[in-house]
This record gives C-alpha cells, sequence and structure tokens, in this order.
C-alpha cells in the first residue's frame, strides 16, 4: 500500500491528472487487483495533498452494485463498469449518481456503443477499450479508433448546445506514439500504465504525451 501510494503521488507530481484504479475481480477478468479498502487508503493519503486529484474507479467485476457502494464509500470521483456485468444499467448507473459519483460505461474492444442509446442522461464518461480488459501492458487495437469516433459523434449530436459534459475516456495501450491518433480520433482522457510506470523519467513522458495531445 505504501509503494501504491508514493507512486500515485509520483505520477501526480509529473503531471498526471486523474488517478485510474482498475478494479479486477477474477470473475469478470482473468486477473484479481483490489477492493474498496485500499481505495480509502489510497484517498485518504491523495486528500492530504493533492484533494483535487480524483480516483477514478474502473470496475472489471460482476456484478457491480455492492462495488459501487463501496467504492462510492472508498471516496471514488467517478465510478465506470461494463454493461455486460449488470443486470440493470439504468439502475447501477443511477446507484453511482446518488451516490455522488460521476458515472460511465465501459466498452470492449467487441461491445457496442449501442448500449448509451437510453442512457446517455445518465453518463459523464464514455470508456474505450482499447485492449481486451484484464491486464497492463497489452498493445492497442486499432479498431477502436473507428469506435472512439463513433462516440465522438454521438456526443456532439446529442449533448451539443447544452451545458453538459461527456468525456470520451481511452483505455489501454496509449502511448507516446499513437496518443495523438487517439486524440484526433475524438477521445480527450487517457489512461496510460505501461507507457509510464516502469520507466525512469514520470514528467518527461506525461509532458510527452501532453504535448502530443495539445495540452499543458
Ligand atoms: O483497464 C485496464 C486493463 O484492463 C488498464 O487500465 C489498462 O490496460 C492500462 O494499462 P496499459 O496502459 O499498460 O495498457
Ligand atoms: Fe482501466
Amino acid at each position: 500500500m505504501a509503494a501504491l501510494g508514493d507512486e500515485c503521488e509520483a505520477v501526480i507530481e509529473a503531471g498526471a491528472d486523474w488517478i485510474h484504479f482498475d478494479v479486477m475481480d477474477n470473475h469478470y477478468v482473468p486477473n484479481l487487483t483490489f477492493g474498496p479498502p485500499v481505495c480509502a487508503s489510497l484517498a485518504k493519503r491523495l486528500a492530504r495533498s493533492y484533494p483535487d486529484v480524483p480516483i477514478d474507479v474502473h470496475l472489471m467485476c460482476e456484478p457491480v452494485d455492492d462495488l459501487i457502494r463501496g467504492f462510492a464509500d472508498a471516496g471514488a470521483a467517478s465510478i465506470t463498469f461494463h454493461p455486460e456485468a449488470t443486470r440493470h444499467v439504468d439502475r447501477s448507473l443511477a446507484l453511482a449518481r446518488d451516490l455522488g459519483c460521476k458515472t460511465g460505461l465501459v466498452f470492449n474492444p467487441a461491445t457496442s456503443l449501442e448500449w448509451l442509446k437510453y442512457v446517455l442522461d445518465k453518463i459523464d464518461i464514455i470508456q474505450i477499450m482499447s485492449v481486451n480488459p484484464g491486464f497492463g501492458g497489452q498493445s492497442f487495437i486499432d479498431e477502436s479508433l473507428g469506435k472512439i469516433a463513433e462516440a465522438r459523434e454521438i456526443i456532439d449530436t446529442v449533448v451539443a448546445g447544452t451545458d453538459r459534459e461527456i468525456r470520451i475516456e481511452v483505455d489501454g495501450g496509449v502511448k507516446i506514439d499513437n496518443i495523438a491518433q487517439i486524440a484526433d480520433a475524438g477521445a480527450d482522457t487517457f489512461v496510460a500504465g505501461s507507457a509510464i510506470f516502469g520507466q525512469d523519467d514520470y514528467a518527461r513522458i506525461i509532458d510527452q504525451m501532453k504535448n502530443a495531445v495539445g495540452r499543458d
């Protein structure tokens, strides 16, 4: 836990705007990570020095409702989940919202954006998986670019002229050499794991990524 906190503080110091917290349950995905108590300790630690940095919880778990309650209580700013992983998508989104979190649906490479059709009003984040969920360090699936563009079109059609903000977050295989293309397709929020962790100089990588998408 100390190492997780240190690493999160190091990437924040290096310029990361959010902490993306991958929750895997060895059921929905074949891997196992952390539960709400680890998130609660991290949130408590970050609140001391970085109160404005949100923890973005990505649930790769099935079912989701109890974990939505647990992570909302643990200090998650946003909670995203996979629509196939809950019986009642609308109810799970409403639950996360009612508990004060931003909400989002996550779309695997082969999952259609059709799920958005009747719940867009309950969504703050459309998260496009550009790898199959369960592991860091995989290669970006190029077909995701078309889906990002499709999500951008949906947002531009539905949200244009309103004061709502829906983000398009891309998760998996985001690197310095593809981030500009991902942004051009319509993404505005980028998850980077292996591109940063394990490198010597986090700030240099994050700067390069931000420069590539025209952000400071
Ligand atoms: O949800 C995930 C995998 O299921 C991760 O967020 C994602 O893979 C990030 O790691 P990397 O940047 O190394 O692909
Ligand atoms: Fe993730």
